[in-house]
């Protein structure tokens, strides 16, 4: 078959080598539903069975779908049903596949090549608008839910699309977004020789997927920063994925740190010569056991970051006038302990950029520590005068303690056994943590006994 007659949207290769790709390797595992979908899609839409995916992309969503061990998963624009199908076939048989077209009539007709395939049991099928269905999985149970999410509908919904499935997604799930380079039209100018004879339809769109790309880019780091609900839905705690006001800073300073940690440890791995393959062996390991236990454990610091930005900001507003001089001065201190807390994250990836990642861990192991061991165990000590804080604390802190424990005993446990790669994991300093707590507890005393005789106006 000739390129120019297989209606192909591919952009990377044309040509010869789209031919051979095609008929030497994805025509011959096509699933014969799928050939048969595929061709009375065309025998019945023409032109637009172009709205298809094609052959070989079907098959790197199935691949995609099977490496990552998908089970449920959500497709935003069926048609006819192509895509939907290489998915269904690709998931296992208690998966599930939610599907969301306006258009019934285009999935009734790929519906008996689904039914024929005998997966039609994987699929719910829902016609409507797939906003309103959203926006109702999002107040359901289903946040976070989905390990896979295939959006290929209308170029000009996608970035209000994405501001939703990013709801839907689990931590570590995939959004897929079809026809990014919208048929190659994004590199060029319409009035371009080479694309005269692009559709108008393709340049009417051609801007929104331009900026849907820009869009996306920038969402990168939301990514990282996106928030699991649910584990934490205490009602006294209203600051639930909201940018934070004072401390936001120092929630980025501690993403670019733990995205710098990564990195170093990649660069471990690669570093690790001989010991790659034990490396390559233990890791499947590793992230199936610690992942639970960092998932749980993620949220706490940052839980409280947003409890402490609250603080923060009644300090400096609502209480300025009626906080007492000592209660004011733990805020201050508080201030200052995360501009510190930032600085020094900051000097962490200074300091692999200019001495290389053993510099980093070198830093990172004393400065880091003392600073994070020592300071906030002085900090915790003063805010849990606060009664408030006092309270949120004792929910968080047995957990935290609990999860603490298992991560250190795990990593622990790892080394003993002689998994040298596991010199590079850092332990939660649990007892160092406690043992500091004690010496701020009695300096404080210490300091209030000092002032004793001067401090009864000054109470809280
Ligand atoms: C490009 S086609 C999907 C092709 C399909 N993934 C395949 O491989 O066969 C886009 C589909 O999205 C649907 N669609 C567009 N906007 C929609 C919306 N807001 N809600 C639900 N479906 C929508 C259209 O009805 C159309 O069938």
């Amino acid at each position: 078959m000739a390129v120019s007659s297989l209606n192909h949207k591919s952009l990377i290769v044309h040509g010869p080598v789209l031919e051979y790709i095609l008929e030497k390797n994805a025509y011959p595992r096509e699933h014969e539903q799928l050939k048969e979908l595929r061709e009375v899609t065309a025998e019945k839409f023409g032109k637009r069975s172009v709205m298809s995916v094609p052959v070989d992309e079907a098959q790197f969503l199935s691949m995609l779908l099977k490496i990552m061990n998908a089970k449920k998963t959500m497709e935003i624009g069926v048609f006819t049903g192509y895509s939907l199908l290489a998915t269904a076939l690709a998931l296992p048989d208690d998966g599930q596949v939610t599907a969301i077209d306006l258009d019934k009539e285009a999935y009734e007709t790929g519906l008996p090549f689904i039914q024929k395939a005998g997966v039609e049991h994987k699929i719910n099928f829902i016609q409507s608008d797939a906003f309103s269905v959203l926006d109702g999985l999002i107040n359901g149970e289903e946040k976070a839910s989905f390990d896979f999410i295939f959006v290929d509908a209308e170029k000009e919904d996608y970035m209000k699309f994405h501001e939703k499935v990013m709801k839907l997604v689990r931590i570590g799930g995939i959004i897929a977004y079809d026809n990014t380079l919208w048929l190659g039209s994004v590199a060029f100018e319409q009035d371009d020789e080479k694309y005269s004879g692009m559709p108008e339809s393709i340049w009417k769109s051609k801007d929104f997927v331009v900026q849907f790309n820009e869009f996306i880019k920038k969402k990168i780091i939301a990514r990282i920063l996106a928030e699991e609900d649910g584990e934490h839905g205490d009602a006294e705690v209203e600051f639930e994925n909201k940018e934070l006001k004072h401390l936001e800073f120092v929630r980025l300073a501690a993403i670019r740190t733990l995205v710098y940690v990564s990195h170093l440890y990649e660069y471990a791995k690669q570093n690790s010569g001989p010991l790659r393959s034990t490396v390559g062996a233990v890791e499947g390991a590793v992230t199936t056991a610690v992942s639970p236990v960092y998932r749980r454990f993620k949220d706490v610091p940052d839980h409280l970051l947003g409890f402490l930005d609250k603080k923060v900001d009644e300090a400096s507003h609502k209480f300025e006038d009626h906080v007492p001089a000592k209660a004011k001065q733990a805020i201050y201190q508080a201030q200052d302990l995360v501009h510190k807390a930032a600085q020094h994250a900051l000097q962490l990836v200074n300091e692999a950029r200019t001495n290389g990642p053993r510099g980093a861990l070198h830093y990172a192991a004393g400065e880091y520590k003392r600073l994070v061991v020592v300071c906030s165990s002085e900090l915790w000590v003063k805010l849990n005068h606060n009664s408030t804080f006092h309270s949120m604390a004792e929910k968080v802190v047995p957990t935290a303690a609990n999860l603490s424990g298992k991560y250190n005993g795990f990593v622990n446990d790892m080394s003993g056994k002689g998994y040298p790669l596991f010199g590079y994991v850092p332990l939660i300093p649990v007892d160092e943590f406690s043992k500091q707590i004690k010496v701020a507890e009695s300096k404080e005393k210490e300091h209030i006994d000092e002032h004793k005789p001067d401090s009864s106006s000054d109470s809280d």
